[in-house]
């Protein structure tokens, strides 16, 4: 039986980390700056503690300076928007990240609003979304940006193909259907409501499923051939980790498809990187835009 090529995530995040270095150094010697990453993370969630400290790590391994500010679950927002408010002037930090989700008394979109664009290296600033969505040059979400860059550095053509995106949240699906569209895709976006969702992705040349439920997509709505992109992270009961798709039925049909873990998530970290740097170089006058 054939069988899918696999999307090594983690081996084109590697890439991309080692592409940065040069970068990096190239900002210390012609001004002098050392790029900066602020990671704001509220409360005590062990998952997105995790999460954290990889990207602590992915920055220290390429020489990002970070800081990890640790606020209590029961932190007022007044005090989160001060400490966005502080980071924003220290010319230290390039990039904020406010770690989501937040605890519930705290509006994520106020604290979003919050960050300054040109250090909203999540993307999620309403001003970088506005300037995606009309082709302009802004920091793009790094989930989004990262499957576009699996798609390219695998030699995977988007021009004229049709791809199909499951799931509509505003870190995922919405805007990886707008860079898609923009590679010159025909996109069409399936959410919770579409009828008889296998009818739309069997049509799918790519498939990008960001559901976040494991086994929405099995074998029956594959197209033989397909590029298949799973954004999901799921755990099974055994604590494994798996992704939107049935995997092993699925590779059987797929021309290529990206693992869960070792797909998405590592290269959506490293994508944090390069708006991270890209950030600093725009700060230093270097490099495009
Ligand atoms: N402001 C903000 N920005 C984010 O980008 C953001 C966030 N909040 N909140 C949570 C989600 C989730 N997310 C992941 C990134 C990488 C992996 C990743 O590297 N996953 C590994 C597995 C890691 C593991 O073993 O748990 C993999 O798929 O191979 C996972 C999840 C970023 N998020």
């Amino acid at each position: 039986m054939s069988s899918a090529q696999l999307i090594d995530g983690k081996s084109m995040a590697q890439d991309v980390k080692r592409e940065l270095a040069s970068r990096i150094k190239r900002l210390e010697s012609e001004a002098g700056v050392r790029p900066g990453l602020a990671v704001i993370l509220v409360g005590d969630d062990p998952a997105s503690e995790v999460y954290v400290r990889g990207k602590i790590r992915d920055c220290r391994d390429v020489g990002i300076r970070s800081e990890w500010i640790r606020l209590p679950d029961s932190n007022p927002e007044e005090d989160l928007l001060r400490q966005i408010d502080r980071l924003n002037e220290d010319p230290r930090f390039h990039g904020i990240l406010v770690q989501l989700p937040l605890p519930r008394h705290i509006s994520a979109e106020r604290v979003i609003h919050r960050i300054r664009p040109e250090k909203d290296v999540d993307g999620f600033h309403p001003i970088n979304v506005g300037k995606m969505v009309i082709g302009q040059e802004a920091f793009l979400p790094c989930t989004p940006y990262g499957i576009m860059e699996m798609l390219r550095r695998s030699g995977i053509s988007v021009a004229g193909k049709h791809a199909v995106v499951v799931g509509r949240s505003n870190i995922v699906g919405k805007p990886v259907s707008i860079l898609l569209q923009q590679a010159d895709a025909t996109v069409t976006l399936c959410h919770s409501k579409t009828r008889d969702l296998a009818a739309h992705t069997r049509r799918a040349d790519i498939l990008v499923v960001a559901v976040g439920k494991a086994r929405v997509i099995g074998p029956e709505h594959v197209k033989p051939g397909a590029v298949v992109i799973d954004v999901g992270i799921n755990r099974t009961e055994e604590g494994r980790l798996t992704g939107d798709v049935d995997f092993e039925a699925v590779r059987s049909i797929a021309s290529h498809i990206t693992p869960v873990p070792g797909g998405v998530g590592p290269m959506t970290r490293a994508m944090l990187l390069v708006n991270t740097v890209r950030a600093a170089e725009r700060t230093a006058g270097i490099g495009q835009g």
